[in-house]
């Protein structure tokens, strides 16, 4: 890769705001030459310098990009991700609880073999997913991931009809099934269960609960894994995204990772 990379947002909102600002600020090498958003006649005066505007999947050829970064929602992952790998351009995904379509994810993956490029998973919120996919290529037994957030993480979603959020006085488990259900059910909160399950043992073998603490200030990840390895055991606290607090800090510092990484001598 090289540092004339050009990059296409897919979705102009917490995260992706928040990594064209990260980029920004780090001076890092990088042309973000497309904004991919819902409603492209709207004036917005906060875009990338030299970025335009595109709504449709079928926008992106025409763009030179050369990676795809999707942090839009689950209904864009197979449109923008068919488009971008069918013109040649890598894709980031995001949202990955769009992955859980078995058919969907099989179709992106034969897209990048055949055309040579790649769907790319960033950890997201997450981090230790190295370690989950390394171990994984010994025997895993058990894989578990508890996610634990303010009450005010689980508004507007599915956890209001399982509980007060209001009246929590204490920490309350309000789902347990697996990553599969809890993407399927909270799909703006629960995309990091489908990134354990692809390192790790998939969907329906990972055991997701979801938890809303009142007490809790940041979003919590915890995840624990058995197997022939050993035993991993990973607990990390994000900060909220000013913009979003279902979101993390950690997802979009990822996808600066992953782009800084595409030109970098040293890859870590
Ligand atoms: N992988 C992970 O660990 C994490 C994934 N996410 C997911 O990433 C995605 C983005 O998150 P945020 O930036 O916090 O959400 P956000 O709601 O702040 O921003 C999403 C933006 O995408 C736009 N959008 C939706 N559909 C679109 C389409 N078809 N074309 C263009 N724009 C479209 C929306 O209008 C909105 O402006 C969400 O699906 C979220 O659930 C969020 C946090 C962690
Ligand atoms: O940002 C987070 O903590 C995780 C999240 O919202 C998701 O996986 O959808």
């Amino acid at each position: 890769m090289s540092e004339s990379e050009a990059i296409c947002l897919v979705g102009w909102g917490a995260i992706n705001q928040r990594v064209a600002a990260l980029l920004a600020e780090r001076g890092s090498p990088f042309d973000i030459v497309a904004v991919a958003v819902r409603d492209p006649a709207r004036e917005r005066d906060d875009l990338p310098l030299g970025a335009r505007l595109i709504s449709q999947p079928g926008d992106l050829a025409a763009t030179g990009a050369t990676l795809v970064v999707e942090a839009a929602g689950r209904s864009s992952v197979l449109p923008f991700g068919r488009a971008a790998l069918a013109a040649g351009m890598d894709f980031a995904v995001s949202s990955t609880s769009a992955l859980v379509d078995t058919a969907a994810l099989s179709e992106l993956i034969a897209l990048a073999e055949t055309g040579g490029r790649q769907l790319l998973v960033p950890p997201g919120a997450l981090g230790g997913v190295d370690a989950l996919a390394a171990a994984s290529r010994l025997n895993l037994t058990d894989v578990e991931h508890r996610i634990v957030k303010p009450p005010r993480a689980w508004r507007g979603t599915a956890a209001e009809t399982l509980c007060d959020l209001d009246a929590l006085q204490a920490p309350l488990s309000f789902f347990q099934g697996s990553a599969r259900e809890a993407a399927d059910r909270f799909p703006q909160n629960a995309n990091v269960a489908v990134i354990t399950s692809l390192a790790g043992i998939g969907v329906d073998r990972t055991r997701v609960t979801l938890i809303a603490d009142p007490e809790a200030r940041l979003n919590a990840h915890e995840i624990r894994a058995e197997g022939d390895f050993g035993l991993l055991e990973i607990r990390l606290q994000n900060r909220p995204l000013a913009t979003n607090p279902k979101s993390s800090e950690m997802t979009a510092l990822n996808i600066v990772r992953l782009i800084e990484n595409r030109a970098a001598g040293l890859v870590l």
